[in-house]
């Protein structure tokens, strides 16, 4: 979608954020997209309407993310989510809205992860995790970030999972008998570690074991300037793809 002079007409939500700056200035430069609204906390997102919008893109906080979304759907416009916390509820809640939207076309795309380096990271541990007795997540961030594990690790913990499900493999091994929290917590069978240290931006490592062999995959976002090609994308593709969409690697060559 498209105003008269071509461009998309683009609303931050969420837009003095780490995130929501980044996305106000890579609006703001690319050449097919303009910034519309900027709103944060306070601000009513009934502004929002499709007189002054496209596409919204919104990067708040887990608590208030699918109330947002549920307003913006309300409101007709198609919508772009990089906040992290989705739960299937939470998605189911979104497609209900979507089927009962303003317009029958409408859309909504969220991705645990925008950057090219860790959408590829779950998808080749994806493709790899067949091939190993043993997975385990690690996700290295910022210490500012309000929630652990991240988005982006439960994700791939459940891509993993999917794929050693698909392969018929069983738990993996582990003769752990006391813990104390220091296994991680376990998602869909795959312990996932957070670390929370100063310097850090947003990293992810997969670790895949076999008897005397590892495989690593890696991905490492040292900049936020890093997710917005991928927010770009979505901005780009969300209006062509009704009702909810998830991953940024549904608009890749993969
Ligand atoms: N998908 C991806 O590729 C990425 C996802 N993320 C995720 O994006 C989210 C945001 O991260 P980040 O930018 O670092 O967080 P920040 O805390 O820097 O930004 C959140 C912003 O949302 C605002 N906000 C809070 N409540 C509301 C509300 N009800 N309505 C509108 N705005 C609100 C905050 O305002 P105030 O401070 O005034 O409360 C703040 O400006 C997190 O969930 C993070 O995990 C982050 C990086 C990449
Ligand atoms: O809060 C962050 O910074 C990030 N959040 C997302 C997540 O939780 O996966 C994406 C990226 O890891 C950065």
């Amino acid at each position: 979608m498209a105003n008269e002079t071509g461009r998309i007409r683009v609303s931050v939500v969420g837009a003095k954020g780490r995130m929501g700056a980044n996305v106000v200035k890579a609006v703001t430069d690319a050449a097919d997209t303009e910034l519309a609204l900027t709103l944060d906390a306070g601000n009513d997102l009934t502004e929002i309407s499709p007189d002054n919008t496209d596409v919204v893109v919104e990067f708040t906080v887990p608590s208030v993310s699918l109330s947002n979304v549920l307003t913006l759907i309300s409101q007709g416009v198609d919508v772009v989510v990089g906040t992290t916390g989705w739960t299937d509820d939470k998605l189911d809640q979104v497609r209900a809205a979507l089927a009962n939207a303003p317009r029958a076309d409408q859309a909504v795309f969220i991705a645990p992860n925008f950057a090219i380096s860790a959408v590829l990271a779950d998808y080749f541990a994806g493709l790899a995790a067949k091939y190993f007795e043993s997975a385990e997540v690690v996700e290295l961030h910022h210490p500012n970030k309000v929630d652990a594990p991240s988005g982006t690790a439960i994700h791939t913990a459940h891509t993993i999972a999917d794929a050693r499900r698909a392969a018929g493999l069983g738990p993996v091994p582990d003769a752990t008998e006391t813990d104390g929290g220091s296994r991680g917590q376990v998602v869909d069978g795959i312990h996932v570690h957070a670390v929370r240290l100063r310097g850090l931006n947003a990293h992810e490592e997969v670790l895949l074991g076999n008897p005397g062999e590892q495989l690593s995959i890696r991905s490492d976002c040292f900049d936020r300037g890093s997710f917005m090609p991928g927010v770009l994308l979505a901005v780009r593709k969300v209006s062509g793809h009704a009702g909810l969409t998830i991953g940024l690697d549904t608009f890749l060559d993969l």
